[in-house]
């Protein structure tokens, strides 16, 4: 073993006479003794007064701190296993051995920081409260706090997903890693991997997944489909049956500002999320996206390189003259086929506003011109546009961006003003 300063203040302790009988804290050590760098040995000091110091450890460190802990309070101690025997019991940790000698401060408080918690029955906070208390509260023992709190934490697993108790618990362990991954750690990090096992065979829900999955929806939005006046109902309904049914379309609600679009997407949001399904809020810019319930720009939430490799993928489509940004994904430009790529199974719905570049004017009624547009009255232009390359057998339609306020006109279409329906993902295009 290396000599240190450390090993060579056990080798005093177990060999020196006067260091035997002074049995000193080691942070005292330096007070009687000096370290000679040379031979890398203590020797007793002649001359010179020190203040003996100990180099500071944050609780973050683990192993490290532990060990400070005990180095400060045990004297004269001959070996780490001398440190980490308490009462005849030698323990395998440092951290073991710090609570069996009571130098940690009970998990009491944590403890009842988590009951309170849990009094909300919010599983998904709770696991974050859970990874923080990990993260910074240098739990003693992290394994007893997580079988305490484990039904609670994995209550949405049993009670809403039906997984068993184990399976549960694996998706528990799984959900909290990727928690404390997204902190810089993992369950390694608190002795709680071994609760992990290889055997069940059961898919890990990504992140993306499970924070989608478990978004508050407000009482208010929750109500609001009660108070839909009969335009908004009409969107309302049909909408609702296209997702609930599984069907493949795509819906555009007009109208000018102040006629209640924005409550009717809130509605929407809040019915097919209530069903713990996924809908996606996406907007083209921070201020549209804002307001909706856990919107995003799409950019934001579907990676899409503003000035990736030399290409552009956010292109910018004309609707009646005005600036729309297409939203590479199922929402795709024909001229962006080659870059699509198998529609993620997870998404139900695909939300997206299209952002213009000018406002109609503001109307005082409210919820007086929505109008509703179904993909069906569109005409598809030949699939013969399409590239070689491209799975038609997914395509369910192509609407032309222009024909959305004027269906009924039908031009020959320009590649790039158009937008494919793929099947199986409904999806809503809202202005
Ligand atoms: N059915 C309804 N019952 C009660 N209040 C409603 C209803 N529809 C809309 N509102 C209210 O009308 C106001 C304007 O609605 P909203 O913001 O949804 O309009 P918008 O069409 O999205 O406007 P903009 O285009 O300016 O964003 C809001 O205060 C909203 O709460």
């Amino acid at each position: 073993m290396a000599r240190t300063m450390l090993t060579q203040f056990f080798w005093m302790n177990a060999n020196h006479p006067k260091a035997k009988q002074q049995k000193l804290l080691y942070k005292n050590f330096p007070e009687e003794y000096v370290w000679d760098i040379q031979t890398r040995t203590w020797h007793e000091r002649k001359q010179q007064e020190v203040i003996g110091r100990i180099v500071i450890a944050n609780p973050k460190e683990g192993e490290r701190y532990y060990l400070r802990l005990l180095l400060s309070h045990i004297p004269g101690p001959t070996s780490y296993t001398y440190l980490r025997t308490v009462q005849g019991i030698t323990y395998n940790s440092d951290r073991e051995a710090a609570v069996a000698y009571g130098l940690l401060q009970a998990d009491d408080s944590n403890e009842k920081c988590m009951e309170e918690a849990c009094v909300y029955r919010m599983p998904m906070s709770l696991k974050q409260l859970f990874c923080t208390i990990l993260v910074y509260c240098a739990l003693a023992s992290p394994t007893e706090l997580f079988l305490k709190f484990e039904d609670d934490m994995a209550e949405d697993y049993v009670s809403v997903q039906k997984l068993t108790k184990e399976i549960a618990r694996q998706q528990l362990l799984q959900s909290l890693n990727s928690e404390l991954q997204s902190m810089g750690k993992s369950l390694h990090d608190f002795q709680l991997s071994h609760l992990l096992t290889a055997t069940i065979d059961h898919q890990p829900i990504c992140k993306e997944v499970q924070d989608e999955t478990n978004i508050c929806i407000s009482e208010e939005d929750l109500r609001s489909s009660a108070l839909l006046n009969t335009e908004q109902t009409i969107a309302y309904n049909q909408i609702l049956d296209a997702v609930f049914s599984n069907k493949s379309k795509s819906f555009f609600i007009d109208g000018p500002g102040g006629t209640g679009k924005t409550f009717l997407y809130r509605a929407i949001l809040a019915a097919v999320r209530s069903q713990r399904k996924i809908a996606l809020a996406t907007a083209s810019s921070d201020v549209a996206a804002s307001i909706l319930p856990n919107g995003q720009t799409a950019h934001l939430r579907f990676k899409i390189p503003i000035n990736g490799e030399g290409k552009l993928y956010l292109q910018e489509i004309k609707v009646d003259g005005l600036t729309l940004r297409s939203i590479k994904y199922n929402f795709t430009p024909i001229a962006d086929l080659g870059e699509v790529k198998d529609p993620d199974p997870n998404l139900d719905v695909l939300f997206a506003i299209l952002e213009v570049d000018t406002r109609k004017p503001a109307n005082d009624s409210y919820v007086t011109d929505i109008r509703f547009v179904d993909q069906s009255e569109y005409e598809a232009p030949a699939m013969a546009s399409l590239p070689s390359t491209f799975p038609i057998a997914n395509v369910e339609g192509i609407a032309r961006v222009t024909d959305f306020n004027a269906c009924h006109h039908p031009t020959i279409p320009n590649p790039t003003d158009m937008i494919l329906l793929l099947s199986g993902r409904p999806f809503y295009i809202l202005n």
